[in-house]
């Protein structure tokens, strides 16, 4: 039965227990979830050995959210926003022979208004069933006037070794190389991360067409698949392309709550509505007045 329940630091935490005896632990702070084991019980998910669970810092690992801005475009605000570093409430938790569920939500209240004055609420759907693991991330404008956003699904997916790691999938999409100063160029291969890597992706001409063509896999080099990845996103009813952020800091950009060598352990594969057109991150997405926007990110473990 999937419950309620304390984590580190005394913090709230939802753990879902599906049927199939796979689980996850999704914790209020931040609606970041922090583990998913599949009914073998391997865990899927990265978190930090450093990570910090004190209801002030994010959490180091997991999938936290990103919203309503993806780095710090806007200084008055915190990077990536506010949704990872605020407590969450439950509004259900449902256990069903096909899938757990729990809905987690967060509105707008005087500590968001001060740094980004619109009315919100956010939905965010984490949803276990035998062979997957869904999260949906609901935006609802609650105001009368459109307002500019960014998000992510910021997933660290456990790897059993970042240099033998590679993605597939983003082949002929343009790229903006954040280590590179955000020079541009197009991917020619499947995704490989030597070193410290930090990319945005270009949601493709393909990309939310439906036809699967989104779909992105993480695997070993020259071998199986790991992870099949669907993402999907849409604004105001309509598909949308969806970037893909690919985030490894190695060493050289490890934070402090991420000690070396433990940024071996993971690849961040990240789909985000960023912006507004195909090959440019600075214009943001714009939501109407009372429209909603869903990101999805779906996990099949191969
Ligand atoms: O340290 P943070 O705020 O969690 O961000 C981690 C990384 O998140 C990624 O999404 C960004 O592309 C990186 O530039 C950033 O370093």
């Amino acid at each position: 039965m999937s419950a309620p329940g304390k984590g580190q630091g005394d913090l709230d935490v939802v753990e879902l227990r599906h049927a199939s005896g796979a689980t996850a632990q999704i914790y209020l702070w931040g609606a970041t979830l922090t583990s998913y084991k599949t009914p073998d019980g391997t865990e899927r998910i990265f978190v930090s050995p450093g990570a910090l669970f004190d209801g002030k810092k994010a959490i180091r690992g997991g999938v936290p959210l990103v919203f309503p801005q993806f780095g710090q475009p806007d200084k008055a605000m915190a990077q990536h926003g506010f949704a990872r570093t605020s407590f969450w409430s439950i509004s259900s938790i449902e256990d069903h022979p096909e899938a757990s569920t729990v809905i987690l939500t967060l509105a707008d209240s005087e500590a968001t208004r001060s740094v980004w004055n619109f009315p919100f609420s956010l939905q965010y759907v984490v949803s276990l069933s035998a062979v997957s693991l869904n999260m949906t991330l609901r935006i609802k404008n609650t105001g009368d006037a459109a307002f500019p956003f960014q998000a992510l699904l910021h997933t660290y997916f456990r790897v059993p070794n970042i240099q033998e790691v590679s993605v597939r999938g983003l082949r002929g999409r343009t790229y903006l190389d954040k280590v590179k100063g955000g020079e541009k160029a197009i991917e020619a291969a499947d995704v490989e991360l030597p070193s410290f890597t930090d990319r945005v992706y270009t949601g493709g001409k393909d990309v939310g067409s439906g036809d699967g063509a989104k779909d992105v896999t993480i695997g070993q080099r020259g071998g199986g698949a790991m992870y099949a990845v669907c993402n999907q996103g849409t604004i105001a009813g309509a598909p949308m392309p969806i970037e893909i952020v690919v985030w490894n800091p190695y060493e050289q950009a490890s934070p402090g709550d991420l000690p070396p060598p433990a940024f071996k352990e993971f690849i961040c594969v990240e789909p985000g509505l960023i912006g507004r057109t195909a090959d440019d991150f600075v214009e943001k997405h714009e939501l109407p007045a009372k429209a909603e926007a869903c990101l999805s990110q779906k996990i099949i473990p191969m």
